[in-house]
């Protein structure tokens, strides 16, 4: 092994121990730790991929290790354990790198860290996992839930909640989606940028595969490119880094240019900034965040993206009297949810996340909901989007305010505004379409398009 893929293994060590001590957000860490140091691209791959799939795989992982380490690994010093996790995700999910080369780099991490003794501990655990027959019913033919989590790295719950939503055979594929390394992709902004021309360049000087994004007609979809922000024509606001499912919120909104509309829950802007696109910087958004920290990145977005129709402004969606001046033609309520579609980009919501989270969240989108439907003018749109799977915070939100609110109606021609292939394999209801992970390969997501009659 060369001196720099110890540094990837070091670094991964590092942000492990943090997330786990710290409680911070790994891809946030991550993030800022690769930013401060300097890693060849080759080695900032292995610590993404080494730090992603060690917390991806955490239960599994910590399933083998108890097999091996005598008292178990809990009772073993933090960084020891995260070591150790670094060592059998190796071993276990990373076919190219070999078993020899793994364990001599994670007991030579154990050497310079610890004491011989830590050393000797992580060789003697990493050799017995080695010489194991292996032979655990849930790497062969897992049945009961319990197996399917450990087969799948997932939290009991959650796999029984997935399977009495969605069936055993679409769970099984959700599951299994969620441990898919996720593409980078990229919504061109018309305002300064042409599809075609920035996929030849990002072909040309990524270093990766760049196609065009069969769900949007802004998106572009890159394998192997790097990190994204690096990428030219990012500081310029030739595009914005989103993944392929959240740009089908903009198109289920269409808005037209000269429109007013409201984007109630917007921060970095993400949705914002695509409204402000398709109406041709022609027209007026407000944009709410309830943390005024977070509004800084709709202002950095719109600024970058050459964008001069949006307003930012600071409030609560639960409660937005006041806010504006008059209804609006759109309101977007892309609400805070339990995230379950967006596992693959980050898997330590699988370990955060408990089922009575949901009952919570789901009690604030619906306050939310209440809420920006009343900045709706007669005739108007209001669309709800989550980046969750959860029926609570989806459908079944949708279907108890349409009853209680007979003044709105789902809007049919949603079908009309998206992809056909989102329409055939994600439309649930008349106004709603659920995409799944294994769909297309984008988060999972739920969209809602409503009109208040006239
Ligand atoms: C799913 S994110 C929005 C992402 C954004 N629409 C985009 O596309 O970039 C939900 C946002 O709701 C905000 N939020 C949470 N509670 C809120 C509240 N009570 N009022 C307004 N915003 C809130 C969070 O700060 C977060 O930025």
């Amino acid at each position: 092994m060369n001196r720099e893929a110890k540094g990837a293994r070091e670094v991964a060590l590092d942000v492990l121990i943090a997330v786990e001590e710290r409680g911070a957000y790994s891809n946030l860490l991550l993030g800022r730790t690769l930013d401060r140091i300097s890693l060849p691209p080759r080695d900032r791959r292995l610590a993404t991929e080494l730090i992603y799939g060690t917390i991806q795989r955490l239960n599994t992982l910590d399933w083998i290790l108890d097999r091996f380490v005598k008292g178990g690994v809990r009772t073993l010093q933090p960084w020891v354990r995260q070591l150790l996790r670094l060592g059998v995700y190796q071993l276990h999910y990373l076919d190219r790198i070999p078993p020899r080369a793994a364990v001599h780099e994670t007991v030579n991490l154990a050497k310079r860290r610890g004491h011989k003794g830590i050393a000797g501990l992580v060789n003697g655990v990493l050799r017995a996992y080695l010489r194991d027959d292996r032979n655990w019913p849930w790497l062969t033919a897992p049945r009961t839930a319990e197996e399917w989590a450990l087969a799948t790295s997932h939290p009991v719950w959650m796999v029984r909640r997935f399977q009495e939503v969605f069936g055993k055979e679409t769970a099984w594929k959700i599951l299994n989606a969620n441990n898919e390394p996720p593409p980078v992709s990229l919504r061109v902004n018309p305002l300064k940028a042409d599809r075609d021309r920035l996929l030849l360049e990002l072909a040309r000087s990524s270093g990766g595969e760049a196609r065009p994004s069969l769900l949007s007609p802004q998106g572009i979809v890159l394998r192997g490119a790097g990190s994204p922000a690096s990428l030219p024509g990012f500081r310029e606001g030739l595009f914005t880094v989103q993944d392929e499912s959240s740009m089908l919120v903009a198109e289920a909104v269409s808005p037209r240019p000269g429109q007013f509309g409201m984007d109630v829950c917007a921060a970095p802007g993400g949705k914002t900034t695509h409204l402000a696109e398709k109406m041709e910087n022609r027209g007026r958004i407000v944009a709410f965040d309830i943390h005024p920290r977070k509004l800084r990145l709709i202002e950095e977005n719109v600024r970058r993206l050459g964008i001069s129709i949006v307003e930012v402004r600071q409030a609560d969606a639960r409660d937005l009297t006041g806010a504006v001046e008059r209804p609006a033609d759109f309101v977007l309520l892309d609400a805070p949810c339990s995230g379950l579609g967006v596992i693959r980009r980050k898997p330590d919501i699988k370990w955060r996340k408990e089922t009575s989270d949901i009952d919570g969240v789901a009690a604030l989108q619906w306050q939310m909901l209440l809420s920006a439907s009343r900045w709706v003018r007669p005739g108007g749109t209001l669309v709800y989007s989550t980046c969750t799977l959860e029926p609570r915070e989806n459908e079944e939100q949708i279907r108890r305010f349409l009853e209680k609110h007979p003044e709105f109606i789902p809007d049919e021609g949603l079908g009309e505004l998206l992809a056909p292939a989102v329409i055939r394999k994600a439309s649930i209801a008349p106004g709603m379409v659920r995409i799944l992970p294994h769909h297309f390969g984008s988060d999972g997501f739920f969209i809602a398009r409503l009109v208040r009659k006239k």
